[in-house]
């Protein structure tokens, strides 16, 4: 089966000369979750909004379900369903017809049990009637997500989902994408947080500089998040580490004084005990020790440093 969005040599340069994307491919298939994680100002919101077709691309080409997204925009865009960063909303309407409207606007005709459905999911039914000024900001949000899916997308983007928002939406919100993806929606998200795409995603992606470092299955990045380090801190500052601890997957701290021992936390036999032995009879001593969980940040360092 094609994929149902397909990103090919995508680039973005912005009039003031800044390059955003550098030549991004990505597949995604039908009824994925897929996250895209990344630092600030990677490129994720770029990406995200020339797919939905509110920035236009430098070069490459865009097809969703098929329908080029340059040549065929309407019906590529019918397809998509786009809950931004921000809340985008006309604060004197109710839910009911701020949703109602939105499906309209796709040329959708009125589906009124959709709608009821769509706002039960989203604990919404309550505050139908409600106008949207009269809402707190955790039920903006689902409203956001209710327009974004008042005309069925095939596609939802998710930008930033649960910045600001509350455990209750957050689980919600997690119910409801796992009910999307049972009936075949594929499901985009876009996040700083290993964490969430931990929970949610089957594949990720890692932006960083413009540039689609790396797309994986999310349990094959786990395993190498499983990594964990130990660092040492030293009794005496080092120049280098020894030529005998050479096969050892060592690294030494530009201050000379922290020696930091990667090692896999999975692993039955860590190597920790028979490294601090030959440490002992090199007369290495150090005054403390602590071990970590490799970040999202030493993943991304690591790709950065290999990528160059
Ligand atoms: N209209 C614009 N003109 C010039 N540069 C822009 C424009 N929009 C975005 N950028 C720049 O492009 C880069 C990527 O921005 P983008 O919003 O895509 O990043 P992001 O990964 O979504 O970041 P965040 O996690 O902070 O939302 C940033 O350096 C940003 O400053």
């Amino acid at each position: 089966m094609p994929p149902i969005l397909s990103v090919r040599a995508v680039a973005k340069t912005y009039k003031n000369g800044f390059t955003a994307l550098r030549a991004v491919d990505l597949a995604i298939e039908k009824g994925e979750i897929f996250a895209l994680l990344g630092p600030n100002g990677a490129g994720k919101t770029t990406l995200i909004s020339i797919v939905c077709g509110t920035v236009t691309m430098t070069s490459g080409q865009v097809l969703v379900d098929g329908h080029d997204i340059a040549r065929d925009y309407r019906a590529a865009r019918s397809r998509i369903g786009l809950v931004p960063q921000e809340i985008a909303l006309d604060i004197f309407a109710t839910v009911w017809n701020t949703v109602s409207f939105s499906r309209g606007l796709f040329g959708k005709r009125p589906n009124p049990a959709y709608i009821e459905s769509l706002l039960r999911d989203l604990s919404l039914w309550d505050k139908r009637n409600s106008r949207v000024i009269e809402l707190s900001g955790g039920m903006k949000r689902r409203v956001m997500i209710a327009k974004a899916l008042s005309h069925e997308p095939d596609i939802l983007f998710l930008d930033e989902p649960t910045a600001g928002v509350d455990v209750g939406l957050r689980r919600d919100m997690w119910t409801l994408v796992r009910k999307l993806r049972d009936k075949g929606v594929t499901v985009i998200l876009t996040t700083h947080y290993i964490e969430e795409a931990e929970e949610m995603a089957d594949r990720v992606g890692v932006i960083d500089d413009g540039r689609l470092l790396l797309v994986e299955e999310t349990t094959h990045l786990m395993r190498k998040l499983g990594k964990r380090r130990l660092t040492l801190a030293l009794q005496h500052p080092m120049e280098a580490i020894p030529p005998e601890l050479a096969g050892w997957s060592l690294e030494l701290e530009a201050d000379g004084q922290h020696l930091v021992y990667s090692f896999d936390a999975n692993a039955e036999d860590t190597g920790i005990p028979t490294l601090l032995r030959r440490l002992g009879e090199k007369g290495i001593d150090f005054k403390d020790l602590d071990t970590s969980r490799s970040s999202l940040e030493d993943i991304f360092v690591s790709l950065v440093e290999r990528a160059a």
